[in-house]
């Protein structure tokens, strides 16, 4: 096994001396003797300290450093702290109990606590995190969930690209310090040189790892040109240094040590799992973490031709973990042996525990529509697949506090939201007509969100009176037609294209429709914006929008109504079109209904404490099976 020359100064954790292999590990990462690079003093870093002022001791004299737990081998794994209050004990070991917060029982089958009972080291591995990095609903989540986890007394990492591409979005990242920390790391036939970065901030570590292949124009993933040819490349190095973070980052003093649950998003963080496996657990490192993989999209696997095995930096016998064979139709000519790797689906065989972003996601995955050729393997590990409905982060999308919108409005007060369909048409250059039926669309323009379904009903649709815009970017064919159908009918279309995040708010608050004709979707994250804005979704009911958006039903709850939106099937233009008329007349000639409709989506509870509190529950069953070993 190639092995990592790196080395992180006082806090990396010694090797076990226990079996032959150790001699093999005083070379690995964890040999730090002879090889230091780094300067990492002991120092609380974070916590809002200017850098270098503070000290262990200064934590110690403001009562807050009450004990540190350590491993056999003597590192430290987990500290104790005390809040200022004096009145509680937090503890950031995943097997201790926190103490003395309350806990308040809703009704039968929902919990709501303040605090975890059992509290854990959690690294989320991402290759998005808003608000510094966002392409889609991934940065959301990477950005939100690690938030609420934190607040509910978890210790949280989040591991992340710094993307620097010239813009001004580089200024996001101005917050966060060079840790002065480096690790070598061995893959695509080198040694490569990374750096980690570091801002402290709603309770979570935020965690950069920085490298130049992150520095250069255009989004994570791409430019003009398409995606980046060495995105293997880049994910693998996040992925590697994701494994070392906590081993050798002195965040606030202490490592996050061994005992670590690792939140591998997606296939770009998907070789955590396997070098858990087959880098580290061999070694006696890691052999208490766990890891689940959270499929957010089960579309994009990492896929490469087999021979680049080689750059993951695995040892040679752990192919089979991520080999993976196209399905004939799929192959190019007749002599291609379809012979691949597969990062998601060596994730998906080495990982503790499988997560999906809602419950019939999970349950879509299974199905050979919706598995994506894993659906089998999928299958297999069905015992250890669940589906958690996302969150989403209330302080930014809130009416009655949204700094994107022009006027704020809450469920007593309902006015501001006439102001901001008024002043959205306005901006779009669409004449002014409080009563038209607005209808809305925010996501990527690509197969996934159902573009050409649009496409098709667009021209029936603005026969009606109503006004439509649309905002996203993505497939060119796509943002061509955009623009001539904004031509095609001026008064009536507003095609925006670009990614563009106070349009998107201003969007969801000045329109009455949401529209998600979505193929498949693992949640969908704009349905539950709208609904909390008071409009109304419209969407194809599949995974995570079937879960979420209720159908209306004008007779329930004895005449006065039960539903958030309307949910059709199948997939067709007609059904688009007939669940879009029928939302349209309820707008018009049912007022008090679509109050009624307004209302239910508004108070839907969808904060990430309650998706927290589930997530809690699967840490607490990946830590009661044995982690993963070959
Ligand atoms: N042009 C634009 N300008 C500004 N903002 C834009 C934009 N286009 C999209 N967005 C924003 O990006 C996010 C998209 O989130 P989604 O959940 O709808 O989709 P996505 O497919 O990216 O995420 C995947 O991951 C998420 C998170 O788990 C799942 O909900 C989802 O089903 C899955 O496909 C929203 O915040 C949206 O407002």
């Amino acid at each position: 096994m190639e092995t990592l020359l790196q080395s992180c100064s006082i806090f990396t954790p010694k090797p076990p001396v226990r079996s032959p292999v150790d001699r093999q590990l005083a070379l690995s990462s964890f040999a730090i003797n002879k090889q230091r690079s780094c300067n990492v003093k002991l120092k609380a870093i974070s916590r809002g300290s200017p850098e270098g002022s503070s000290s262990i001791e200064d934590v110690r004299k403001d009562g807050m450093l009450l004990g540190a737990d350590k491993d056999e081998s003597g590192s430290v794994v987990g500290f104790r702290l005390i809040p200022q209050s004096g009145e509680t004990e937090v503890s950031n070991s995943h097997d201790t109990i926190t103490i003395g917060k309350e806990e308040v029982i809703v009704d039968d089958d929902s919990v709501q606590t303040t605090s975890a009972e059992v509290t854990y080291n959690i690294v989320f591995v991402t290759s998005e995190a808003a608000p510094y990095s966002k392409t889609g609903g991934l940065g959301d989540v990477c950005g939100s969930l690690p938030i609420a986890l934190a607040e509910r007394g978890h210790r949280v990492m989040v591991v992340s690209p710094r993307y620097l591409n010239g813009g001004p979005n580089d200024k996001k990242f101005a917050g966060a310090l060079d840790l002065d920390c480096r690790v070598k790391v061995s893959c695509s036939g080198g040694v490569q040189e990374v750096a980690f970065f570091h801002e402290y901030r709603a309770g979570v570590d935020w965690v950069f790892v920085d490298h130049p292949s992150y520095h250069r124009p255009g989004n994570p993933y791409g430019d003009a040109y398409g995606a980046f040819g060495d995105n293997q490349f880049r994910f693998t190095l996040l992925c590697h240094a994701a494994c070392e973070a906590p081993l050798v980052l002195p965040l606030g003093g202490f490592t996050y040590g061994e005992n670590c649950l690792f939140l591998a998003n997606d296939w770009h963080a998907g070789l955590v799992p396997v070098l858990l496996a087959a880098k580290y657990r061999p070694y006696g490192v890691y052999k208490d973490a766990r890891s689940i993989v959270v499929i957010h999209n089960l579309a994009h696997q990492g896929v490469e031709p087999a021979s680049t095995y080689s750059n993951f930096g695995l040892p040679p016998e752990w192919y089979g973990a991520l080999g993976w064979v196209f399905p004939t139709w799929a192959r190019t000519h007749a002599l291609d042996t379809g012979e691949a790797v597969n990062i998601l689906k060596g994730a998906l065989v080495t990982a503790d525990r499988i997560l999906t972003v809602s419950e019939g996601y999970s349950w879509e995955i299974t199905t050979p529509e919706g598995g994506n050729g894993l659906n089998e393997l999928l299958t297999s590990r069905k015992i250890v697949v669940n589906g958690i409905t996302n969150g989403i982060d209330l302080s930014e999308w809130n009416p009655s506090s949204d700094v994107h919108i022009p006027s704020h409005y809450s469920l007593e007060d309902l006015s501001g939201k006439i102001e901001c369909k008024i002043a959205l048409q306005k901006e779009l250059g669409l004449p002014i007509r409080p009563d038209c039926p607005m209808i809305g669309f925010i996501g990527r323009l690509d197969y996934q969100k159902g573009i050409d379904i649009i496409l098709s009903g667009t021209p029936d649709l603005l026969q009606d009176d109503v006004q439509f815009v649309m905002l996203g970017s993505g497939e060119k064919q796509y943002e061509d037609w955009m623009r001539a159908t904004e031509a095609t009918f001026k008064d009536k279309f507003r095609g925006w294209v670009g990614f563009n995040v106070p349009i998107s708010h201003r969007i969801t608050a000045g329109c009455d429709i949401l529209l998600m004709p979505s193929r498949f979707e693992p949640c969908g994250l704009n349905q539950l914006y709208a609904m909390r804005y008071g409009t109304v979704p419209v969407v194809h009911a599949t995974g995570g929008l079937g879960d979420t958006v209720k159908t209306f039903n004008p007779f329930a709850d004895e005449g006065r109504g039960e539903g958030t939106g309307w949910g059709f099937k199948p997939l067709t233009r007609e059904s688009m079109l007939d669940a879009l008329r029928i939302a349209i007349e309820t707008y018009r000639k049912h007022k008090s209904s679509w109050r009624g409709l307004m209302k239910r989506g508004m108070e839907r509870d969808s904060s990430w404490n309650n998706a927290a509190v589930k997530y809690e529950q699967v840490f607490k069953w990946a830590f009661i099976d044995p982690p993963y070993v070959s």
